[in-house]
């Protein structure tokens, strides 16, 4: 298994945020999360990524125990595990070329990580890289200079020149226009499939996830509601996920007639 856990709960300031999570992910498979703002998206992915430790419950990452390993085992496995953020958290003055090459620092040693980010290498597999989301232009752009959508894609770069065996992202997409998000979550899913590596991402959009991901994994108050194949989610399941709340049905989808917020 890349992903295994079992009865997983997490409490943030003393709030449970996750709760009861048991999930699995076997080599190379792909799978949607999705659910209401506020469900604990970003918090599973944060405790899939070890960024947050679970209170109890187990965890299990590539076939280790992330919390019984020494500091430098546990940096080994880091640099196995692939995170895509929301905000990509990219260093304002550092280059496009130094942020994307970032993406393998954690398999190098402590000096060679330091002779990388003062003088970039690779550059030939970097620009390949944005080639890859469509930014071959920007290698030598200073990353306070690019765009909301542009500084997620550098983040996506990062991601496939890291070429990790477990991939997490985090609403990947959120900050591009239509086709760019369909284009680019087809190409973290291809990327993905053709490496074998395991894909979890979480999706505001519905019509993305039914779209692109064999698996949907639905998630409310910091519980799986449903973890199914794409064909046996149905409107009634997406209605009861996101009752109360707005989702974005495709058009042409069975959810397509779930309740919408009228426009202001
Ligand atoms: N660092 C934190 N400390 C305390 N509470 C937190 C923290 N991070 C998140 N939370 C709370 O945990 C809950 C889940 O947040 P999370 O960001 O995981 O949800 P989400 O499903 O990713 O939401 P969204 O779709 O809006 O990004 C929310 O109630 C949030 O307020």
């Amino acid at each position: 298994m890349s992903l295994a856990l079992s009865e997983a709960t997490l409490s943030l300031r003393g709030q449970r945020i996750l709760d009861g999570i048991t999930l699995r992910l076997a080599q190379g498979e792909q799978a949607a999360l999705i659910g209401p703002s506020g469900a604990g998206k970003s918090s599973l992915l944060l405790l899939a990524a070890t960024r947050y430790r679970a209170d109890s419950g187990s965890v299990q990452l590539l076939g280790a125990e992330p919390w019984q390993l020494d500091a430098a085992a546990l940096r080994r496995l880091r640099s196995r595990i692939g995170s895509v953020y929301q905000h990509a958290p990219l260093p304002a003055l550092q280059r496009v070329v130094t942020a994307v090459g970032a993406g393998r620092l954690g398999q190098l040693s402590t000096l060679a990580a330091l002779r990388r980010l003062l003088w970039p290498q690779d550059v030939a597999t970097i620009r390949s890289a944005l080639e890859q989301v469509q930014l071959a232009d920007k290698l030598w752009q200073r990353c306070d200079r690019l765009s909301g959508g542009q500084r997620q894609r550098v983040g996506i770069a990062r991601v496939l020149y890291q070429a990790p065996e477990l991939l997490l992202a985090d609403e990947p997409v959120s900050a591009l226009d239509p086709r760019l998000a369909d284009d680019t979550v087809a190409l973290l899913c291809r990327d993905a499939a053709a490496r074998r590596c395991t894909l979890l991402a979480s999706l505001h959009s519905v019509e993305l996830a039914l779209a692109h991901f064999p698996r949907l994994i639905g998630l409310r108050n910091g519980k799986l509601m449903f973890d199914l194949p794409r064909e046996q989610v149905t409107p009634e399941l997406l209605a009861a996920l996101y009752a109360g709340d707005t989702p974005q049905p495709p058009d042409d989808s069975p959810a397509a007639n779930l309740p919408r917020v009228a426009p202001c």
